[in-house]
């Protein structure tokens, strides 16, 4: 018989089984993915990571035919992969959706605006339209600014409520009422986890939501990455070539969330289903309600609540991050529903002052006694330079 000689360059390489993707067998393993740690190919990879989002979509009913719809976009890892999965799985599965790109610009220099640059060019990559709204134009301070006004501790707590309000009031502008983020499930275990450590369990309840509303707010969010591991966006992304800005921002996370997504990572690298499972006790809790007990601490410096008609107060945590509550009286909370206006903006609320302007009032008597500080500090500079100067030897 003959034996044709082989082809040392079109030879067919043959591959052990042991490097064969686990859900194709036919093609090379190239990564564990990691959810499950299960070998898997480049093609099977995009398939799962991008079913399992369609599954999401769908068994949760987050969109509509015909939706107008804003992507959060940061031009981080998350919302990049968003825009771009989304609109890939708009064009699939013909959701009927129209996608927008909303960027918020806090005012972080050397952060923000690079990543904004970023959201720019996805912007022109995957023709959607781009809407960028500042804090500068919507509450005359920017994030560099309120940390030196108020420290970098807290500085979560007002870019959060800041960027809450930025979004709704961005999305409200495009006439959209649905704002999706990139809010994954690393993000979501840990919420839970911190929720738990703190016992704050009126936010427990509500951390394992794809679908949130707050109150007095016409704008919805939904995090269609709710069950995404954090890893497997960045290894799409990275696959996908995407174009995204890896930089953390300049202002670390607060304290207790830094260290409640350390013990998530620990605990991922033990068992990688973790994060899942933290997700499924969360949504199965079910509490039963509780008298709050306060174990807060009032913070002379930077709580202002001098307004008789203010119902947000701030308040500092043990743990030293300023925390926003509303009260619960209702005597005076008077008759305010959803569908009212904060007396200061006129933004929709469902409180008589919102929650960002309370913090702006306080920002404000904290600037206001900065200069004071400042002033006083002057005046004992220039009387110490004058008696110096009459001093003779
Ligand atoms: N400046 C912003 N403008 C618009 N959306 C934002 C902005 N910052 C955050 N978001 C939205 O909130 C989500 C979670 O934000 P977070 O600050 O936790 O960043 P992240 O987990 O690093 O996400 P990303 O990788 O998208 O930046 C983002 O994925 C995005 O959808």
């Amino acid at each position: 018989m003959f034996v044709p000689p082989s082809d040392p360059v079109n030879k067919p390489k043959t591959l052990k089984v042991s490097q064969l993707c686990e859900l194709c067998h036919c093609r090379k393993a190239i990564m564990k993915r990691p959810k499950n740690l299960i070998k898997i190919c480049k093609e099977c990879f995009y398939n799962v990571f991008e079913t399992e989002i369609h599954h999401t979509i769908v068994n949760n009913k987050l969109f509509y035919h015909g939706e107008k719809i804003a992507v959060g976009a940061s031009g981080g890892k998350d919302s990049t992969v968003l825009a771009y999965v989304l609109k890939l799985l708009n064009e699939r599965y013909n959701y009927g959706i129209e996608i927008v790109l909303l960027s918020i610009d806090e005012g972080i220099v050397g952060y923000r605006d690079d990543s904004l640059a970023t959201v720019k060019r996805n912007k022109e990559q995957y023709n959607l339209p781009l809407e960028i709204i500042s804090y500068r134009d919507l509450y005359n301070w920017t994030m560099d600014e309120i940390v030196a006004c108020a420290g970098i501790r807290n500085s979560c707590t007002y870019c959060g409520v800041f960027r809450r309000q930025a979004l709704d009031r961005g999305a409200s502008k495009l006439g959209i009422k649905h704002v999706v983020t990139g809010h994954n499930a690393d993000d979501m275990a840990e919420t839970v986890l911190m929720n738990i450590l703190r016992g704050d369990v009126a936010r427990l309840e509500k951390s394992t939501s794809i679908i949130t509303e707050s109150s007095g707010s016409p704008v919805k969010r939904s995090k269609p990455f709710k069950y995404t591991y954090q890893k497997e966006i960045v290894l799409y992304a990275h696959y996908k070539k995407l174009d995204y800005f890896s930089t953390e921002c300049s202002y670390a996370p607060e304290a207790f969330r830094g260290t409640a997504r350390e013990l998530m990572k620990n605990l991922e690298s033990i068992r990688p289903s973790c994060i899942i499972d933290i997700i499924q006790s969360g949504e199965s809790l079910k509490l039963k309600p509780k008298r709050e007990k306060k174990t807060t601490i009032r913070n002379k410096n930077v709580s202002h609540n001098t307004s008789r008609n203010a119902v947000n107060e701030i308040e500092i945590r043990s743990d030293g991050t300023v925390s926003l509550s509303s009260s619960k009286n209702n005597s005076i909370r008077g008759n305010f529903k959803d569908g009212n206006r904060c007396e200061r903006c006129g933004y929709l609320s469902s409180n008589k002052v919102c929650k960002a302007c309370t913090l702006l009032e306080g920002l404000a008597k904290n600037r206001a006694k900065m200069q004071l500080d400042n002033d006083t500090f002057g005046q004992g500079a220039a009387k110490l330079t004058r008696e110096l100067e009459s001093l003779s030897f």
